[in-house]
C-alpha cells in the first residue's frame, strides 16, 4: 500500500515539534520556522484536518528570555524557567494562530492526567470539547509544577499519551533530523534512513540511542517509546525533521517522507493499554514459576504463586509482575495492598479471610485487569 493510501483516512492528527525545531542553537526561539509551523498547521486545519499540537520550548524559550547560556540544572530553576517561558511559547503561538484565524486552547498535562483514571477522562473531555469547537489544543507538560515523581518527562512520550487519549489516527513527530537511522547519524555516518518500520522490535530500540541535541530530551529512544505506544494502540507514527514546516502537508499528501511507524496487527484494548502504558507503577510482585505458566494461559494471579512484594502499593494501583530473576512479565491492577499480599503470599485463597479476617476477592489480579508482555 502506497503512503497516500495508508493516510487517505487520517482526519485527527497530533503534531509534536521539539525544542530544536523551535529554537536556535542559543536557546532564543526561531520565528520565521514556528510562523511557517502554524502557517502550515492553520492550513490543514483549513483543510478540514482536526489538529492537535504538542510543543516543546517552554525551557528553551525561557532561557531565551532571561538570557541565560546554559540549560537550568537544579528543579526550580528549570521550573522557574518554564514558567517564564511557557508565557512567552503560548504567547507566540496565540498571535500566529489567530493571524490565520485560528482559536488555540492551552493544556499543561503531568503524569497524574494520565495515570489518574478520573484526571485523564478529565483532560479527554476537554480536549475533545475543544476539537469538536474548531480549537486547536496546544499541550505541553506542566514544567513549572512537574516534579520527577509526577512527571512524564518528555514530550514524545507526552504525544504518544495525548494521541491515546483523543483517539488520534496518526502522530507526527518532528524532529531536528528526517527519521529513524540504522544508527545514530552523529557517530555512525554510514547509517542510512529507515522508510517503514513494521514492529517495534529489540533491533529497533537498540539503534534508537538517548543522545540527542544540546536542547532535546531523550534523542531518538524517547521517540521510539512513543511508537510503541500509540502503535500497540492501533495508531501510526511518522518521524520527520521540522526544519521546513511545509513538509507536513506534503507528507499528508502521502509523500515518502521521514520514517512511518505501522500500527501493530493486533490492537490492544483501551483498559490493557492504559494499564501498560498510562500508570505508574507502585509496587512489585515477584511470582513462581506455576503462577507464570497459569498467567501465560490467562488465568488470575492468586496468592499461592507469590513469592514476596516490594515497593509500598495500595489496592487498585498497578504493579510489575516479575519472575524470581526480576524479569517484568507482566502488570496489572492488585485487588490487595502490599501489606495485605506480603500477608497472603504462598496461601491458598480459601485461607485468605482467615489470615485477614476478611476476603474480597479470590484473586489478587484478574486477569482482565492484567496485561502479559
Ligand atoms: N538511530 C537514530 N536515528 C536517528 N537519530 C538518532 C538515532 N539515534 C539517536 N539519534 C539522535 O536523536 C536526535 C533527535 O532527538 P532530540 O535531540 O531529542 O530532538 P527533539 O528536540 O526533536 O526531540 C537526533 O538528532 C540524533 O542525534
Ligand atoms: N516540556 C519541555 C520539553 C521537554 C522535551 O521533551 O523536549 P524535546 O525533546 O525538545 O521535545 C519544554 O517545554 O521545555
Amino acid at each position: 500500500m502506497t503512503r497516500k493510501d495508508y493516510l487517505k483516512d487520517t482526519k485527527r492528527l497530533v503534531v509534536k515539534v521539539g525544542t530544536s525545531t523551535l529554537t536556535f542553537e542559543n536557546g532564543l526561539l526561531n520565528l520565521s520556522r514556528i510562523d511557517k509551523l502554524v502557517r502550515e498547521l492553520a492550513n490543514l486545519h483549513n483543510k478540514g484536518y482536526e489538529v492537535i499540537l504538542v510543543t516543546s520550548g517552554a525551557i528553551g524559550a525561557g532561557m531565551g528570555s532571561l538570557g541565560l547560556k546554559e540549560r537550568p540544572k537544579t528543579l526550580p530553576d528549570k521550573q522557574a524557567v518554564a514558567s517564564v517561558g511557557q508565557v512567552a511559547l503560548i504567547h507566540l503561538y496565540q498571535k500566529l494562530f489567530s493571524e490565520y484565524g485560528k482559536q488555540i486552547g492551552q493544556l499543561l498535562l503531568t503524569k497524574g492526567d494520565i495515570s489518574n483514571r478520573g484526571r485523564y477522562l478529565n483532560a479527554r473531555n476537554s480536549c475533545l470539547r475543544l476539537i469538536s469547537m474548531g480549537i486547536i489544543p496546544v499541550i505541553n507538560e506542566n514544567d513549572s509544577v512537574a516534579v520527577d515523581e509526577i512527571k512524564v518527562g518528555d514530550n514524545d512520550t507526552l504525544s504518544a499519551f495525548t494521541s491515546t487519549l483523543i483517539d488520534a489516527d496518526l502522530l507526527l513527530i518532528l524532529s531536528d533530523i528526517d527519521g529513524l537511522y540504522t544508527g545514530n547519524p552523529k557517530t555512525d555516518p554510514s547509517a542510512t534512513l529507515i522508510n517503514t518500520v513494521k514492529k517495534i522490535d529489540d533491533h529497533i530500540k537498540t539503534i534508537a540511542t538517548g543522545a540527542g541535541s544540546k536542547f532535546g530530551t531523550g534523542g531518538m529512544a524517547t521517540k521510539i517509546s512513543a511508537g510503541e505506544i500509540v502503535t500497540s494502540a492501533g495508531i501510526p507514527m511518522i518521524i520527520a525533521k521540522g526544519f521546513d514546516p511545509s513538509i507536513i502537508g506534503d507528507i499528508m499528501d502521502g509523500q515518502e517522507i521521514g520514517t512511518l511507524f505501522l500500527e501493530t496487527k493486533v490492537k490492544l484494548k483501551a483498559r490493557k493499554h492504559w494499564i501498560t502504558y498510562g500508570t505508574t507503577k507502585t509496587g512489585k510482585i515477584i511470582i513462581d514459576n506455576g503462577a507464570i505458566t497459569a498467567l501465560k494461559n490467562h488465568h488470575s494471579l492468586l496468592s499461592i504463586g507469590i513469592i514476596k512484594c516490594e515497593g509500598n502499593f495500595h489496592r487498585g494501583e498497578v504493579v510489575s509482575i516479575c519472575d524470581s530473576n526480576q524479569n517484568e512479565i507482566a502488570v496489572g491492577i492488585s485487588n490487595y495492598s502490599q501489606v495485605e499480599v506480603d500477608l497472603i503470599k504462598g496461601k491458598n485463597s480459601s485461607d485468605i479471610s482467615h489470615i485477614l479476617g476478611y476476603k474480597d476477592y479470590d484473586e489478587v489480579i484478574h486477569m482482565d485487569n492484567m496485561f502479559i508482555f
